[in-house]
């Protein structure tokens, strides 16, 4: 049996269409109604047909489903929370599918008091945004976890367990707060890593502009793909989990000056133990078949 059998989608972007594409796939006789705020988003989910409606509000959207996932800027969740509050069924189960989950989880607590809450986020996505940018394997074989907050009926958790398994994740549980703290390593401080070298590359291109981009081999290549990711969905996540941010960039900064001595001082045993400890790392990574390195990941679409 469906754990969902009406499911609305607000934003329709790259998760929200990819969230739309592999409900098709996964459970084709889900009925599926999506809105964007932007109208020409709404044009593309209409022509590339993801949903079978598309609402011209929020609340028409949602009026009658029994799961509504918010898949929007973090930023943006309270105020569409609010928007749908008098629309919603009692009945609904309420998620989203956001980057930082602890301001998220209380600001849909806050709008939403009388209904099921199931906090997630997909552990999946690429540099690309847009509903064009979306497939429906996204979610294969990649992460999803749910944050419930206290309270929260079993029952709708497992549900929503189920709707994420069923589109092919695997589903782990924790708290907000615990999902932050973990995230803000292993994902956003990356990015701002990513953001800050790209930058950091681009003033230097006033002095050596050609040779930035033309030897912009193996490393800083990777780091600009990175840094092409959605300005106004990474502004949303570090304002938002900012303290769990700047708790992880102390601790880097405190391990780049170590790093800066070892070099400055010629340490190389220090350097070589860094680099064989981070060599493990990434070999367990990829043993766990958790690398991105995989044919298909972020490239095949449908
Ligand atoms: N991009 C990624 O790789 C991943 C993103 N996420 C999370 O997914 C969420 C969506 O991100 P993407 O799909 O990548 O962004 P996107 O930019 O591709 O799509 C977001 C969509 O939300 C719409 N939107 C913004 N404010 C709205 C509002 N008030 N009402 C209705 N629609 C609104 C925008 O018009 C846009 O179409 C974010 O919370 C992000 O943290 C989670 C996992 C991976
Ligand atoms: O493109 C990449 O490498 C990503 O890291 C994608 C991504 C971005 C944000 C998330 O919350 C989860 C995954």
């Amino acid at each position: 049996m469906l754990p969902f059998s009406r499911v609305a989608i607000i934003g329709l972007g790259l998760i929200g269409s990819s969230v739309a594409r592999a409900v098709r796939q996964h459970m084709p006789t889900v009925r599926l109604t999506g809105h964007d705020a932007d109208p020409q988003v709404r044009g593309v989910a209409d022509r590339l047909q993801l949903c079978d409606d598309i609402a011209d509000s929020a609340g028409a959207a949602v009026t009658d489903a029994d799961l509504v996932i918010l898949c929007v800027p973090v930023g943006a969740v309270g105020a569409v929370a609010s928007e749908i509050a008098d629309d919603l069924p009692a009945d609904a189960i309420v998620s989203d599918v956001g980057s930082s989950k602890a301001s998220v989880a209380a600001a849909l607590s806050a709008a939403l008091p009388n209904n099921q809450i199931v906090p997630a986020h997909p552990v999946a996505g690429t540099e690309n945004s847009g509903p064009e940018a979306g497939f429906s394997t996204l979610f294969h074989g990649r992460w999803c976890i749910l944050t419930p907050v206290e309270g929260t009926d079993p029952t709708a958790v497992a549900r929503v367990q189920a709707f994420w398994r069923a589109l092919g994740a695997e589903v782990e549980t924790m708290t907000p707060e615990h999902h932050d703290l973990v995230l803000a390593v292993t994902s956003h401080l990356p990015h701002l890593i990513a953001y800050t070298i790209v930058g950091t590359a681009s003033d230097l291109e006033q002095v050596t502009r050609s040779e930035v981009i033309k030897f912009s081999a193996g490393g800083f290549r990777d780091f600009t793909r990175i840094a092409a990711s959605d300005p106004t969905m990474w502004r949303d996540v570090f304002l938002a989990n900012k303290d769990a941010v700047l708790e992880m960039l102390q601790r880097f900064t405190e391990d780049l000056t170590a790093l800066q001595r070892a070099i400055r001082w010629g340490d190389g045993d220090a350097l070589f133990d860094l680099f064989t400890r981070t060599r493990a790392v990434r070999r367990s990574i990829v043993e766990q078949g958790q690398d991105d390195a995989r044919p298909d990941f972020g490239r095949a679409h449908d």
